[in-house]
């Protein structure tokens, strides 16, 4: 029986091409006197937030819902924020709903956007750029991507991340939440999104600001071992009365002697990919925001610049052939954590050991005892991955209230969480109880128990007491 591993469901993911069968088509149909006919509001496939498939689409040329694959994005500029970077801003009246831009960039394992963003803070690099893209893996944009890289946190934001899928795939927009007038800095929530730890305190001046960038992220709970969904803790036990987020920042836990700060304020800019001010990163992006050169030219001097920690390559006219999803060959491996209750109440994140099962049962008992741990472990898995699959479908309705409360979530969400919850629960008791009965039934090495006929069988082995 062969498993699902890891890299086998990262690589499927990778290598996901679309079969002719699985391609959403529409059924709209142009009609001259309606512009909107050709895939406008009403078009199956945009209900769905799916573009349509060149060729496959019977509007033809004339179909509108292809802005990703057409990079059809709207006119924005790069300036200097006070204090927090670049940021980019709106070059042209933008309209409520309307796609701004896409959020590119190389798409890498959760594990490997872990591994990264703990390696480009010691490197010194203080922008992050790693959002995430569905449960198992992550949009890293400090190497390779597009300008939505620039786009600060606020928040009250006037944009959103929206997740739509292209030809198979699944990919991330920037869309306006309202109507943007000219001149105006585009800004969306990080919340959920980003993975740049629990270090960068937010200068976004809202009146509701939460005081942390991607306060309510994976990224910012794991780094910072504070908060966790409701629908996690009522299933690890820990539902009870929890402090809001605005409580928590009252309190101090929040505060900034008890977090290792930075302030983007502190930014060099000879230390940042791509941002530095004398960058020519105005020059490009006019026609289409995309970039089509590597940057490394000093504006003012013209000259090519000395030191560029990295070179940011232009990733929009790549991604759709697949290769700016030039995944990490590394494991998918969604961060598997355990709460420990501490004295006062306090929260520990340990990392959940893995128990190598295979190693295990192989001086496990019999072969049967061995496959039957085995069919177990499987079904755990795909009961566990089934699991974080949900947790990235129901985000956006958890994001959506913005509370943290169970009410705050709608029923049917509330259910499904409930549901697979309750499934892992259960092939995760499956298996220990497989694991642990046939322990019991392998005979000793060792002491008065001796097998039946007085001598081991081929098929059974023996534990020792060593
Ligand atoms: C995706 S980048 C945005 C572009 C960035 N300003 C730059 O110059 O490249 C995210 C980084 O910008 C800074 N940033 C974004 N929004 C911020 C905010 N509201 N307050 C403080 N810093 C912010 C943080 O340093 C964060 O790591």
């Amino acid at each position: 029986m062969s498993s699902l591993t890891e890299e086998a469901i990262h690589d499927f993911l990778r290598h996901k091409k679309q079969k002719d069968e699985d391609v959403a088509i529409c059924e709209c149909k142009y009609d001259p006197e309606d512009p909107e006919s050709a895939c406008g509001d009403g078009c199956l496939n945009v209900l769905t937030s799916t573009e349509c498939t060149p060729g496959y689409c019977p509007c033809g040329e004339l179909c509108k819902n292809q802005k990703f694959q057409k990079y059809e994005y709207a006119k924005t500029k790069l300036f200097k924020t006070d204090g927090r970077g670049w940021g980019l801003l709106a070059d042209e009246e933008i309209k409520a709903g309307q796609f701004i831009i896409e959020y590119c960039g190389e798409v890498i394992s959760w594990k490997e956007a872990k591994r990264r963003a703990q390696a480009y803070e010691t490197q010194g690099l203080k922008d992050a750029y790693i959002i995430s893209l569905n449960a198992h893996e992550s949009i890293d944009a400090t190497r390779k991507g597009s300008l939505a890289r620039f786009i600060n946190h606020s928040c009250q934001p006037n944009c959103e991340t929206r997740k739509w899928t292209v030809q198979g795939e699944i990919r991330v927009g920037i869309f306006a939440k309202h109507d943007i007038s000219i001149g105006t800095e585009l800004a969306y929530d990080y919340n959920f999104e980003w993975y740049g730890g629990a270090k960068v305190r937010c200068l976004c001046g809202a009146a509701s600001c939460s005081g942390f960038l991607g306060a309510k992220s994976r990224g910012f709970q794991q780094a910072s071992g504070m908060r966790l969904p409701w629908f996690k803790k009522a299933f690890l036990g820990e539902m009870r009365q929890e402090a809001s987020t605005s409580e928590r920042l009252r309190r101090g836990e929040y505060s900034v002697e008890k977090i290792p700060l930075y302030d983007s304020a502190e930014d060099e800019p000879s230390t940042q990919a791509f941002t530095s001010a004398n960058f020519s990163t105005l020059q490009f992006g006019v026609e289409n925001n995309n970039y089509s050169v590597i940057m490394d030219v000093d504006r003012a001097s013209g000259h090519k610049m000395d030191s560029t920690p990295m070179d940011i390559e232009p990733l929009d006219s790549v991604r759709p052939n697949g290769d700016a999803r030039d995944a990490v060959n590394s494991d998918i491996v969604v961060s598997k954590k355990k709460l420990k209750r501490l004295p006062k109440g306090k929260l520990k994140n340990l990392h959940q050991k893995e128990f190598d099962h295979k190693d295990a049962v192989a001086f496990l008992a019999s072969k049967e005892a061995q496959e039957e741990i085995l069919t177990f472990e499987e079904i755990r898995k795909d009961a566990s991955s089934n699991l974080e699959s949900l947790y990235d479908e129901i985000r956006p309705a958890i994001e959506e209230h913005e509370k943290d409360t169970q009410d705050s979530v709608p029923t049917s969400v509330a259910e499904k969480w409930i549901e697979a919850s309750c499934l892992k629960m259960k092939t995760e008791f499956d298996l220990y109880f497989s694991v642990v009965k046939n322990l019991m039934l392998t005979p000793k090495k060792s002491g008065n128990i001796k097998h039946p006929n007085g001598e081991p069988d081929d098929g059974v082995k023996l534990l020792t007491n060593d």
